[in-house]
């Protein structure tokens, strides 16, 4: 690994204004889990030491962040996106100070700094989700990471069950809004004291998902001629682990959400609070079934299989909005 110590980060906010530590005596230290499982509460200053961490290891500074979700190569390395970043460091979450580790059998767990194209990226190979057992906060604590990281963009990816009656398997939806289910039930990844180091009480979720690049990402798909399978829709995160009942499906059809997941939602309100700005990717794995009639069950297995078979295109999709992203970054800070 071509390691080389850099300069501390020593940042009094994300965003670069300064603010009084909030009070300690807010933060438990403690949170115990509907199962009865321990989670330390993190603090500012513990994530500020896990990026300098980061920071120690590898010379890349990222701008761009992506989570590859399970249609992005978090459970397979061969041909996936994390294996398309050259001059990759590949650094295991149990090595990374204060950093939660993967439970999900066959995922991977591993942060990869290096290029995608001429982009320095970091890319996380295997995301936490809620079913694991982690606080939505904790599956959210590396969106944090990255922010301290000096990643101002983030490419969330996941797969998806399609339940808008006109998407296929195997269809791209960039995410143009999403409905917070788990949040509805008070469960959100900012519930507890605010740190305004971090970002504000009561941050805005209107402009969750960037207007600019999800324009960009339409024009991308004509030029790449992959506009008949890129749509763009509304997602939904539930709990899990299990897929969703008919009666619950036909529920989120008529909220007007088009594609189901388990993960993207807090991790998206968690980079909004810190003021990055998002990109959202499902894949469409499966057909979510609708009706009493219909024979299919929702299995993981196919999730897996369709992520493989779209592998290419995704690849190739993320690596040039990585590259055009950049440049609108750049425009805006010269
Ligand atoms: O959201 P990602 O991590 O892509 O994975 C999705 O696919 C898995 C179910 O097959 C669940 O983990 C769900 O959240
Ligand atoms: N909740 C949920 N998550 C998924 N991940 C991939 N497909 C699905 C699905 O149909 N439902």
């Amino acid at each position: 690994m071509n390691c080389s110590v850099m300069a501390p980060i020593n940042v009094d906010n994300v965003n670069g204004t300064k603010v009084e530590s909030p009070a300690k005596k807010a933060l438990p230290e403690v949170e115990t889990d509907t199962n009865g499982n321990e989670h330390k509460r993190y603090s500012y200053e513990m994530l500020v030491e896990t990026a300098n961490f980061l920071l120690s290891k590898t010379p890349v500074r990222p701008k761009i962040g992506v989570i590859c979700g399970s249609g992005l190569g978090s459970y397979w390395n061969e041909g996936s996106l994390a294996e398309t970043i050259t001059e990759a460091q590949c650094i295991p979450y149990e090595e990374i100070p204060n950093f939660p580790v993967s439970t999900v059998e066959g995922h991977y767990g591993k942060l990869v700094f290096g290029r995608l194209g001429d982009i320095p990226v970091v890319a996380m190979q295997g995301r936490f989700h809620y079913f694991e057992g982690y606080p939505l906060w904790k599956c959210c604590l590396p969106v944090r990471v990255m922010k301290l990281l000096g990643v101002q963009t983030l490419i969330a990816t996941n797969a998806a069950g399609g339940l808008n009656p006109n998407y296929k398997i195997g269809d791209l939806m960039i995410v143009k809004d999403h409905i917070n289910m788990m949040g509805f039930a008070g469960n959100n990844p900012l519930h507890g004291p605010n740190d305004e180091r971090f970002g504000p009480r009561f941050p805005p979720m209107n402009k969750a998902y960037r207007f600019e690049y999800r324009k960009i990402a339409k024009e991308v798909a004509k030029e790449l001629n992959i506009e008949n399978i890129v749509k763009e829709g509304v997602y939904t995160c539930l709990g899990g682990p299990n897929f969703e009942t008919v009666a619950e499906l036909n529920m989120l059809k008529m909220v007007g959400v088009d594609a189901v997941g388990m993960s993207t939602v807090h991790e998206v309100i968690t980079a909004r609070h810190c003021d990055m700005n998002v990109f959202g990717l499902s894949l469409i794995t499966n057909e979510c079934v609708t009706s009493y009639d219909q024979d299919a069950e929702a299995n993981h297995e196919e999730v897996l299989d369709v992520g493989r078979m779209r592998q290419e295109i995704l690849r190739k999709y993320v690596t040039t909005l990585v590259d055009r992203f950049s440049k609108v970054m750049k425009a805006h800070n010269p």
